[in-house]
C-alpha cells in the first residue's frame, strides 16, 4: 500500500496543468497567478507628502516663510521652493523641488501668505515624506508565479501597473454519490435511508478554490447506472465519486473503471481514515473515488481532491500546510498508517476529539484541525509536539 506522501506524489504527477488565461484583476481574486508581476512602475513615482500641511526646507527654519503656491495630488507644484519660501501641499503630493521636510498644518501658523512655526520644536529632514521608490521599484519581482492572489497581491498588481493577470485555469470537478442508501439532503430518509451528506460538504471545501463544480447527484448501487453517471462527466477535469470505493458486494467503483478502461493509477493508500481511495484516469479526466464514509470522505478530500484541484489550477504549493503544536494530552503510538484524528487546535495546543469513527460527523462539525500521527510514531504525552492540519 502507497504511504501518504508517496500517493500525493504520485497523483500531483499524472496530472497537467490547465493553460492559463488572461483576467482582468476585478476577476482575479483566488486564481493561482501564473506569472511573475514585475513592477511596470516605481511606487511612489516621486517624494511623495503623507501628510496634510507646507513643503519647506528644514535649513531654513525656524522661518517664518511666504507661502508661494499649492501641491495637491495629481497636481504638483511644477517651480523649485527657495530659502524663505513655502509650498502648502496635502498628502498624497509631490514634494517640490527645495524642500526637504513637510511641516504639518496643526504644527503650523497661517496669517495670509505668511507661515510660522506653532512651537518651538524644529522639524527633521525627511518627516512626513514617502521617498520614489519606498514601496517598490520599477523592474522588482512582486509575486510569484503559482501564488494565490489575495486581496492585497491583487492591489500590488494594479498599483505595479497590471490590469490584467495571466492566472490558472478553472478545473471542473463533478461529484458522483454512490449508494442505494442515499437520498438528496433535505429529503425524507426511512430507517434504510440517509441524507447524501457527502455532497454538500464537498461542495463546501470546494467553494474556496477556482473551480467549477457541478453536482451529479446520487448514483444506485448497479454498474449501469455506474457506468452511465461517469461516462456522462467525462467532460470534466476530476470526477469525484463518494462511497463504493471498498470492497464489499455492492463497491463498485473500482470495477466500474476497469469496465470502462479506466487506468487505475493507484487503490488504497495508508491512511486512516480514507484508506480506500481510489486514483484512476479516462483519457484526460482523473477520477478520485473517495471512501463513503463522511471523515473519511473529508481526511481524502482534504489530502487529495483539494492540492489536485490547486495544482490543475496552477498552485505551486498544493499540499495543505503542515504546521506544528503541542499536545494537550497522551496520544498512543502511531500504527502502519498515517493517523488524522479530528481535533480542535488553540493557541497551538491540540486536543483530539474521544470518538474517531469514520462514519460519524459531530467531531468533524466541532474540528478546527487534523492532528496527523505518522506511521509508527512513538506514543506521546502531554507537551509533546504534534503536527496538524488547519481546517476550515
Ligand atoms: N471488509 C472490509 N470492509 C471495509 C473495508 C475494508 O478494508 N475491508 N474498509 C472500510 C473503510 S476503511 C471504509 S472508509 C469504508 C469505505 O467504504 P465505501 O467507500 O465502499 O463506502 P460505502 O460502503 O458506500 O459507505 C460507507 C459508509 O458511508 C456512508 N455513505 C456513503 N456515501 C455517503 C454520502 N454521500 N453521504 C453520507 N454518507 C455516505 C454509507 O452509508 C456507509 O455507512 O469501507 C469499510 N469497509
Ligand atoms: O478509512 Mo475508513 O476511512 O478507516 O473508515
Amino acid at each position: 500500500m502507497l504511504s501518504l506522501d508517496e500517493a500525493q506524489s504520485q497523483l500531483l504527477a499524472l496530472a497537467t496543468r490547465l493553460p492559463s488565461q488572461s483576467k482582468p484583476l476585478s476577476a482575479c481574486s483566488g486564481h493561482y497567478l501564473a506569472e511573475p508581476v514585475i513592477a511596470k512602475r516605481t511606487q511612489p513615482a516621486a517624494d511623495l507628502s503623507a501628510m496634510d500641511g507646507y513643503a519647506l526646507s528644514s535649513f531654513t527654519q525656524p522661518g517664518p516663510w511666504r507661502v508661494i503656491g499649492e501641491s495637491a495630488a495629481g497636481r504638483p507644484f511644477g517651480n523649485e521652493v527657495g530659502a524663505g519660501e513655502a509650498v502648502r501641499i496635502f498628502t498624497g503630493a509631490h514634494v517640490p523641488a527645495g524642500c526637504d521636510t513637510v511641516l504639518i498644518q496643526e504644527d503650523a501658523i497661517r496669517d495670509g501668505a505668511t507661515l510660522k512655526l506653532n512651537g518651538s520644536e524644529l522639524l527633521k529632514p525627511a518627516a512626513h515624506i514617502r521617498r520614489a521608490g519606498g514601496d517598490f521599484l520599477e523592474g522588482s519581482t512582486l509575486l510569484d508565479t503559482g501564488i494565490k492572489l489575495t486581496p492585497g497581491a491583487i492591489a500590488v498588481a494594479a498599483m505595479a501597473g497590471y490590469g490584467t493577470l495571466n492566472v490558472g485555469g478553472r478545473p471542473h470537478v463533478s461529484i458522483l454519490a454512490s449508494g442505494d442508501e442515499l437520498r438528496a439532503p433535505g429529503e425524507l430518509c426511512d430507517d434504510a435511508h440517509i441524507p447524501s451528506s457527502n455532497t454538500p460538504m464537498l461542495v463546501a471545501m470546494l467553494s474556496g478554490l477556482p473551480c467549477d463544480v457541478t453536482d451529479c447527484g446520487i448514483v444506485e448501487d448497479t454498474m449501469e447506472a455506474l457506468e452511465t453517471a461517469i461516462q456522462n462527466c467525462m467532460q470534466s477535469d476530476i470526477i469525484v465519486t463518494t462511497g463504493g470505493a471498498s470492497v464489499g458486494d455492492h463497491d463498485l467503483v473500482e470495477p466500474v473503471l476497469r469496465k470502462l478502461g479506466a487506468q487505475i493509477d493507484f487503490w488504497k493508500v495508508a491512511i486512516r481514515p480514507g484508506k480506500p481511495l481510489i486514483v484512476g484516469r479516462i483519457g484526460k479526466t482523473i477520477i478520485l473515488g473517495l471512501p463513503g464514509n463522511p471523515s473519511s470522505a473529508y481526511v481524502t478530500a482534504t489530502l487529495f481532491l483539494l492540492p489536485l484541484v490547486r495544482f490543475l489550477a496552477g498552485c505551486t504549493a498544493p499540499l495543505p500546510k503542515v504546521n506544528n503544536g503541542t499536545l494537550n494530552h497522551a496520544i498512543a503510538a502511531g500504527g502502519k498508517r498515517t493517523e488524522l484524528f479530528r481535533a480542535l487546535e488553540e493557541n497551538g495546543v491540540i486536543s483530539i476529539f474521544s470518538r474517531q469513527d469514520s462514519g460519524m460527523l459531530t467531531p468533524l462539525s466541532m474540528a478546527n484541525a487534523l492532528l496527523i500521527n505518522p506511521v509508527d510514531a512513538p506514543a506521546r504525552v502531554a507537551g509533546e509536539p504534534a503536527q496538524f492540519l488547519r481546517i476550515d
